[in-house]
């Protein structure tokens, strides 16, 4: 029996296991998840300093002349004390003078042979930076769970870590069949055609952030197939695509089978994407996608990059989607949830118009993609619709609904 869409994704969040770690250097952590909490070890800043060029001052002298003694600048030690009458000279991120009540910037005061002339407004506190007002020491900086941005590692070198606990990268093998296909680099006959649902997969995976092994392209035969399941079972997920359906050629399932392929779903109830399936080898996770390129990339986006999320050790570990509105009228059968490929704006959906399962082109010009309800057979312009994206992350704590309805 074929499952619902949530359900699916339930049983893929349910059975898909946990990673295991490892210490990487800061410099290579981008994309990662931690595996840990990072707690500051140090105030940021770490001493009062300067927000400005200009001069350390006392308030009490606004409009009055005051000597310069001397400059500090950014990386000087200075156990200077400012008194009353005097201006000490200080670059920004200069640590201020004891004593100094605020910092009057170079473009403020009159120069005069004597010193410098203060204006006649001066703030205690004015344009010094405190120690510890961005980052308290013991503050939690980063928690378990967290996929590591650019910023983060901003945090984290802020503070001299040099190495933390992530978890490791879902490690995804790729593999195709059918006699039919060849590889790129290989040379077509008039029958045949390029095997490239397999770049697709390799792509997207790495730009989720896995590391993929291509391990190639298996003819129609258990035998083969065989060879190329065994050569991929030390990774974490196995895809498929080609020979889930129900033709003399699709042996796809039954070759899994001998490997003890337990089976969660091999049906959904989806368009294009029906004979999409999910189980697992061992600790292996496998989907199987069918061979038709668009049905594929699509599954490919709505399951596998779930099951991808799941394995990362992510936080955020649910699609999620955004809400906006339709640009055109579209029109569909009604029936099945159908996956609609298309381009966000910023502004409004534009459904791509005219698409079959075996296409390869709409989705090099779509950026997202919405779910439609089998319940509804047309959407007006400006109804309201959640897109999910294919070019950019938006993934959530809490799982969403991703379906679209009237
Ligand atoms: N009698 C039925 N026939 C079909 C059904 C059905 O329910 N009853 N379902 C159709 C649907 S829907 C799909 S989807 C396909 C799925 O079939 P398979 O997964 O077995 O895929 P293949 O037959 O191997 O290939 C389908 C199609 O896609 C092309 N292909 C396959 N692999 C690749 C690749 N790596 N790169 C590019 N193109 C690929 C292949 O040449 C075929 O044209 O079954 C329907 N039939
Ligand atoms: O289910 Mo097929 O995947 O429609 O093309």
């Amino acid at each position: 029996m074929a499952v619902t869409i949530e359900e699916a994704l339930e049983l893929i969040y349910k059975n898909t296991p946990n990673k295991s770690l490892k210490i990487l250097p800061l410099e290579q952590l981008l994309g990662y998840v931690l595996c840990e909490d990072i707690v500051a070890k140090h105030n940021l800043p770490s001493y009062d300093n300067s927000a400005m060029d200009g001069y350390a001052v006392k308030v009490a002298d606004a409009g009055k002349l005051a000597k310069v003694t001397h400059t500090i600048f950014a990386g000087d030690d200075s156990k200077d004390e400012l008194e009353s009458g005097f201006a000490i000279k200080i670059m920004t991120g200069a640590k201020i003078p004891f004593g100094t009540e605020c910092i009057v910037p170079i473009e403020d005061v009159t120069e005069s042979n004597a010193g410098i002339v203060l204006p006649e407004n001066l703030y205690k506190n004015r344009h010094i930076r405190f120690c510890g007002e961005d980052i308290k020491s013991g503050y939690k900086l980063l928690h378990k769970g967290q996929r590591i941005h650019a910023h983060h590692i901003t945090l984290l070198a802020s503070q001299g870590i040099s190495h933390v606990k992530v978890y490791k990268k879902p490690k995804v093998a790729i593999f195709a069949s059918g006699n039919e296909l060849k590889m790129h680099f290989e040379s077509v006959e008039s029958y045949q055609l390029y095997n490239t649902n397999s770049p697709t997969f390799y792509s997207r995976a790495l730009e989720l952030g896995c590391e993929v092994e291509f391990i190639g392209t298996a003819h129609d035969s258990l035998e083969d197939i065989h060879l190329h399941i065994k050569s991929a079972l030390d990774c974490d997920l196995i895809v498929t695509s080609g020979g889930v359906s129900v033709g003399d050629a699709d042996f796809t399932k039954e070759a899994f089978g001998a490997f003890g392929y337990e089976i969660f779903f091999d049906k959904i109830e989806i368009k294009p994407g029906k004979p999409t399936t999910f189980g697992k080898i061992g600790n292996t996770c496998v989907l199987n996608l069918p061979g038709n390129p668009l049905a594929a990339a699509l599954n490919f986006e709505l399951f596998g990059q779930s099951i991808l999320l799941a394995l990362s050790g992510d936080e955020s570990k649910y699609l999620n989607a955004i809400e906006t509105k339709m640009q055109t009228d579209y029109k569909l059968k009604k029936g099945r949830r159908t996956l609609v490929p298309g381009f966000f704006d910023g502004n409004s959906f534009a459904p791509y118009e005219k698409f079959s399962p075996g296409m390869i082109s709409p989705l090099a010009t779509s950026n997202s993609y919405i779910i439609i309800d089998n319940s509804v057979d047309f959407l007006t312009k400006e109804a309201s619709v959640k897109i999910i994206p294919t070019r950019f992350y938006f993934t959530s704590k809490e799982s969403s609904d991703l379906v679209s309805s009237n």
